[in-house]
């Protein structure tokens, strides 16, 4: 707590309780201030914001222990420590009441951990950060490791929700896309997705935590996105519906098909480099550049309507059953859902619509700012703007495309000439053959999830949840909640 007391305003905010109590047995001073401002003198005027810094109270007989937050080494690196015991059962009303009210902290999370994703590091950020703060906050929480891909989205569709204020995911990316497909699974989809949803970076993609840290100055750190969820904040987050025909898949972060997929999806076979595997594999795929063919629809934002050449809406994209979805590869179609949400509710027919022709290098859709925590994929990129952000290569020097991907740890990439940037309310794509090797096509990724492989692409042999033919992504503007830092 050695922080300055308040600097003093014009119009000083009023004094809710005033005292002299013991604090680490010195007779001290104390006032609770109407702002939420505790201040007391002790070697000098010190203070804590209450709602912001201090995380719980516990009444141990005729003493109060206040966990706080001290100071920003703290902060980065473990738990706080317990921090003062002081005097009085009216003091912990006070400030149990300004601490809890108002704030709309949660008292019951459920969350996960997934031990095997990223660097397997989700066990111990969840011992050393996410269960000493939560108990310090005086939060009861449930939880449920991750035993297999999916298993997520099954607990998503089947929780009890009324027993949780959050759901929060200690993993990467992979985890917060099962359980928001799995609330939308459910037939009270509309109520489960309004249930808060936190996320505490410990995989290889942390998009969406660096998203939300990023949004606020403050680094992409477990401690970080653990106070966020215990303050309560909540933002809202745009969810994108990818269809086709009937088979849905709802995407929070990005979509990808061409340079970036490739890389992502490819670059898996030297997954033990650790995360320098994708520089090491983008060098080999820049080298040996493939261009794709197709083209793709899309009704531009308010701004964005210079782009591509006035078309009319047709979705062709009608498998022959409507409740299978099978890749012309596969021997087995894969079941989907019959329940739960069906995308937006909005008439394509009557939008704009423009298009722009391949071949292309890359076509990348973009959710949120980040797509890593070291790509700034998408920089205009807004949680619930109720647009996704297109960001478009075409063929170039390898030298300039190599200084573009360069450029993606800070958004420089956006303002190269072989790149388009602009946002869109809703997107077909059409993806076609590589230009090279007409007989190969490529991949779709979403989220993590490869959503289709075209003939001859990477693993083609693999069950996918579409085929690699014409998609179609609508967005819902702030459908999802997420527990935010502001
Ligand atoms: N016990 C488990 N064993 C294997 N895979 C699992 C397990 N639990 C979850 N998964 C899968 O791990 C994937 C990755 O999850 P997570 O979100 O933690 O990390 P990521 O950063 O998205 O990806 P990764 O770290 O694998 O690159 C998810 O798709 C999930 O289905």
């Amino acid at each position: 707590m050695d922080r300055p007391g308040r600097v003093p305003e014009s119009a000083p905010p009023e004094s809710l309780i005033s005292d002299r109590v013991l604090i680490n047995g010195v007779v001290t001073p104390v006032t609770l201030f109407s702002d939420g401002v505790l201040q007391w003198s002790q070697r000098g005027h010190r203070s804590l914001i209450v709602e912001k810094e201090v995380l719980g109270f516990a009444a141990e007989g005729p003493k109060i222990r206040i966990r706080a937050l001290v100071g920003k080494a703290e902060l980065e690196s473990a738990a706080p420590r317990a921090e003062e015991l002081w005097r009085g059962r009216t003091w912990c009303s006070s400030l149990s009441l300004r601490n809890r009210t108002g704030s709309g902290r949660p008292k019951r999370l459920f969350v996960f951990v997934n031990p095997f994703g990223g660097s397997k590091s989700a066990s111990k950020i969840y011992l050393d950060h996410v269960k000493l703060l939560f108990e310090d906050a005086g939060i009861q929480f449930t939880l449920q490791e991750t035993r297999y891909q999916l298993h997520a989205k099954e607990v998503a569709k089947t929780l009890d929700l009324s027993k949780y204020d959050g759901v929060v995911c200690v993993s990467g990316d992979g985890i917060l896309v099962e359980v928001v497909n799995g609330l939308l699974e459910r037939e009270d989809w509309d109520a489960a997705i309004k249930i808060p949803l936190g996320v505490v970076p410990a995989g290889t993609g942390n998009g969406m935590a660096k998203s939300l840290s990023d949004s606020v100055g403050e680094p992409c750190t477990p401690s970080n996105a653990v106070l966020a969820i215990i303050r309560g904040h909540k933002r809202s987050l745009d969810v994108a519906t990818i269809c086709q025909g009937k088979t849905k898949f709802f995407s929070v972060l990005m979509l990808a098909w061409g340079l970036v997929a490739d890389i992502y999806i490819e670059s898996e076979k030297y997954r033990w480099m650790g995360s320098a595997r994708l520089d090491f594999y983008a060098v080999q795929r820049i080298v040996r550049l493939r261009q794709y063919d197709g083209s793709i629809s899309f009704v531009p934002a308010p701004g964005s309507e210079t782009y591509g050449e006035p078309t009319s809406y047709s979705n062709d994209s009608e498998p022959a059953n409507q409740h299978i979805a099978c890749a012309p590869n596969q021997e087995e179609p894969i079941n989907i859902r019959q329940h739960g949400y069906e995308g937006p509710d909005i008439n394509l027919d009557s939008m704009d619509w423009r298009t722009i022709r391949g071949p292309f290098v890359s076509i990348w859709l973009h959710n949120v700012p980040w797509g890593g925590e070291d790509t700034k994929a998408a920089p205009d990129a807004k949680f619930s703007d109720g647009y996704i952000d297109v960001i478009l290569m075409r063929a170039c020097p390898k030298l300039s495309l190599l200084s573009l991907m360069a450029g993606l740890s800070t958004g420089s990439h956006i303002k190269s000439p072989y790149v388009l940037y602009f946002k869109v309310k809703a997107f077909i794509l059409q993806p076609g053959p590589r230009t090279e090797d007409p007989v190969k096509g490529g991949i779709i990724d979403s989220d993590g999830e490869v959503l289709a492989r075209g003939r001859g692409a990477y693993k083609c042999d693999q069950k996918t949840l579409m085929a690699y033919d014409e998609l179609q992504i609508t967005v819902d503007q702030g459908l999802a909640t997420l527990f935010s830092p502001v």
